[in-house]
């Protein structure tokens, strides 16, 4: 059984894309790099790949910054700090972008079909283009506990909320039981997060050079789009976990749906909290 609408598009876009004299060149750097096309996620042998390491990881993260958030700050100057952010967002939005590019052109010359796209047959290994990605992304995560780093030594400590801390060690949980199950929503995911990340940190760069954008809420309202599709995606995978022969993954996207309910609820709160009117009245006085 199909979903209809979606395959046909997806048939259409993939003929029109891998004509493209750009694609071939893109597929070489980005698809079939022999480093890209054998990789295979290995537990315990892939670097970062063990649950020793995830635990380790993980509880150093919420320690430091637990504990640096309690010390006496160490005193860096504002515009050394900035330097250092700026080149941090640099990083990010780039490496976000050719992630989500990585992925993209991936799955045009990877991907058969739509329901393989959105359902991984059952026994799928974590090897190949698509999960050499999903890697990349998951050490990332890794990367990005800069940030909290950054809010710390900037004494902003308002801005080191549940939220943020949640998010930060919560994320790098969740891409690592992804890549460990070969996770069928894994490539959509993964570019949705990529181009918010790009917006995202294309604000904060703005805002290390000193020009505080007005579009701020926008990046807010972006996120909360990236969730609500998610739980689209998380839906077909659903359907087509029922109505076909099963979906690679399927145990660990129930703690994806749980992630992606809370990560819902915590944003729609920053939201209200920051964009509503009382906020802004409140914020004026
Ligand atoms: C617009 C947001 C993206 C960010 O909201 P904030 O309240 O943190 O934004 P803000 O305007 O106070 O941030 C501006 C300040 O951040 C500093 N800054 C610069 N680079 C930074 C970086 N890489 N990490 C953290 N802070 C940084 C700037 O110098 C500036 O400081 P100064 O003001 O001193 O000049 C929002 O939607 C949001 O996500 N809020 C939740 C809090 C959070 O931690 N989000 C990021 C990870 S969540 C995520 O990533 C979700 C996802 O996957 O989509």
């Amino acid at each position: 059984m199909e979903v209809p609408f979606f395959p046909t598009l997806f048939s259409c876009i993939k003929d029109l894309v891998v004509q493209q004299a750009l694609f071939s060149t893109l597929e070489d750097w980005l698809v079939k790099h022999p480093k890209i096309l054998q990789f295979s996620w290995e537990n315990g042998q892939t670097p970062a790949s063990s649950h020793r390491f995830l635990t380790l990881i993980v509880l150093s993260y919420i320690s430091f910054t637990f504990v640096l958030s309690q010390l006496s700050r160490p005193s860096l100057s504002r515009p050394l700090l900035k330097s250092i952010a700026a080149v941090h967002n640099i990083f990010l939005l780039t490496l976000s972008f050719i992630m989500a590019l990585g992925c993209l052109v991936s799955i045009f010359s990877q991907v058969p079909n739509f329901n393989t796209l959105v359902c991984f047959p059952r026994g799928t290994s974590p090897s190949g283009p698509l999960f050499f990605w999903a890697y990349i992304f998951y050490l990332s995560k890794i990367v990005e506990f800069m940030d909290t780093l950054l809010i710390i030594l900037s004494g902003s400590m308002k801005r080191l909320s549940f939220l943020h801390v949640y998010h930060h060690s919560m994320v790098v949980i969740m891409c690592y039981i992804c890549l460990d199950s070969a996770q069928s929503s894994v490539p959509m995911v993964l570019i949705t997060n990529c181009v918010v990340h790009v917006v995202m940190y294309t604000y904060y760069l703005l805002c290390t050079l000193g020009m505080h954008p007005k579009w701020k809420k926008m990046v807010t309202d972006f996120q909360l789009v990236q969730f609500w599709l998610s739980f689209l995606i998380m839906a077909m995978l659903v359907f087509y976990h029922f109505t076909a022969s099963g979906c690679s993954g399927i145990l660990s996207w129930c703690f994806n749906g749980a992630f992606n309910v809370s990560l819902l609820y915590l944003f729609s709160d920053f939201h209200a909290k920051s964009y509503s009117t009382n906020a802004k009245v409140f914020k004026g006085n």
